[in-house]
């Protein structure tokens, strides 16, 4: 451990979120909107229904005159997309089709069953009471009303409730511009034939499609060279360009070839924090450089997932304008025994499932290396330990971080 005691997740966090608001917003067709974030409230253009309809297949009644033994006279039919004009009077029915509007003077819906039909009458079986099976105007909602408040995410429902009302266009969040850029000498891209000595790049590809799940955009900046001069003009490239994250990994440690810090402080970055008490991730950094934020993770792939759940996850939806920014900490039982954690907050790889009962119950992975991307895979959740935690039993209850949130 160092000398001075290393920021705490939850302090690092608030250091990364700090001023992190909306990069912007635009203007999507609805059908596209799937997944945007609303930076506009969604207000119904309309009615809906937009006029008073029948909910089952029947007869438009007065329900005064529709008591059960009553005979009436069938006078017309409205159907789905077929209005039925005239007015209903006294001692009339007209017949109706689920969706069809109910005509002037009609208070309920006889329901077919409860009917016998002889050619243009029909007796009434089960008398009605006025309202039954009748949708109003405006039930569902109606125009003007607020129904999606600003700062969510757009679900396939409230594509479709868009699309009921009348929203051709919404005014959604422009997506953080996110750069992600791999060091190291020992990198090759996938699909690439590694040479002794060299390992594939995992972290872009890992990276960039959490960014996307999370709202944001990603673009691959591929993988850097230990090299200072080629570092800089990656981080000098992103600046440039107007991306709003910069996100690094690898080279944040304390070996020869960890370039990163110095190759962005010769940039010009001003370091906000290096190296947390967390376990996996240690070395991470933070600081800024222009209007961009750079999160510099290590390089290690589960680490770096790891810091990209906790930090770049919050930011994304940060930069979004999301309401809700932060991971839902949960509990679960222990399936084993954990012994006692030292001075680092623990993110422990496992898997969260539910016994018979549906009680919570996480397991966690018996390999912990910061290097294993299996591991990590086959996890759904991070069990988390406090600094310092004592031994915990089989049993106990723990807090727990699903990996899979993207509501
Ligand atoms: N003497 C010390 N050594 C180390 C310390 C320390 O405090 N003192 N910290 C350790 C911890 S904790 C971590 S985490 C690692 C992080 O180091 P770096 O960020 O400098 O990462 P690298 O050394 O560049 O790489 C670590 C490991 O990950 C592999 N890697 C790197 N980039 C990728 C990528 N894009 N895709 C897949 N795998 C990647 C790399 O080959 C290395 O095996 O430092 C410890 N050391
Ligand atoms: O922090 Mo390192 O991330 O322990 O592997």
């Amino acid at each position: 451990m160092t000398g001075q005691p290393l920021l705490s997740v939850s302090d690092a966090l608030a250091r990364v979120l700090a001023g992190a608001g909306p990069v912007g917003s635009e203007a999507v067709d609805y059908a596209a909107a799937l997944g945007r974030t609303l930076v506009e409230p969604l207000a119904a253009r309309r009615t809906q229904p937009p006029f008073r309809s029948s909910a089952m297949d029947g007869y438009a009644v007065r329900a005064a005159n529709a008591q059960t033994g009553a005979e009436l006279r069938v006078i017309g039919e409205s159907s789905a997309g077929h209005v039925f004009e005239q007015p209903l009077n006294s001692g009339e029915a007209v017949r109706i089709f689920t969706g069809g509007a109910l005509p002037e003077g009609a208070d309920a819906i006889l329901i077919q069953e409860n009917a016998k039909r002889d050619a243009d009458r029909v007796r009434v079986l089960t008398g009605v009471t006025e309202g039954q099976f009748v949708r109003a105007e405006g039930l569902d909602f109606r125009s003007g009303d607020v129904l999606v408040e600003p700062g969510q995410r757009l679900s396939p429902r409230m594509v479709g409730l868009a699309a009921a009302t009348g929203n051709v266009q919404v005014h959604v969040a422009r997506k953080p511009c996110v750069a992600v850029l791999s060091t190291g000498d020992e990198l090759v891209p996938p699909g690439a034939e590694p040479r002794r000595g060299q390992i594939t790049a995992s972290n872009n590809s890992a990276l960039c499609a959490l960014v996307e799940a999370a709202g944001g955009e990603a673009t691959d900046f591929g993988i850097a060279a230990d090299d200072l001069d080629t570092i800089r003009a990656a981080c000098r490239r992103a600046r440039d360009e107007g991306f709003d994250v910069l996100v690094t990994t690898g080279g944040a440690s304390v070996g020869d070839h960890d370039l990163i810090r110095p190759a962005l402080a010769a940039e010009g970055m001003t370091l906000d924090f290096w190296r947390i008490a967390m376990r996996p991730g240690r070395p991470m950094m933070f600081g800024t450089l222009g209007g961009m934020r750079t999160l510099g993770l290590p390089g290690n792939p589960v680490s770096a997932h790891v810091c990209a759940w906790l930090f770049l996850v919050p930011l994304v939806r940060a930069l979004l304008g999301r309401r809700e920014i932060h991971h839902r900490l949960e509990r679960a039982q222990l399936s084993i025994a954990l012994p006692a954690n030292d001075w680092r907050e623990d993110y422990v790889r496992g898997r969260l499932t539910f016994d018979s009962h549906g009680v919570p119950v996480a397991s966690p992975a018996q390999k912990q290396d910061s290097s294993m991307l299996r591991v990590l895979a086959d996890s759904n959740c991070l069990i988390v330990r406090a600094a310092n935690e004592g031994p915990q039993p089989a049993g106990s209850v723990c807090r727990v971080l699903r990996l899979t949130d993207f509501d």
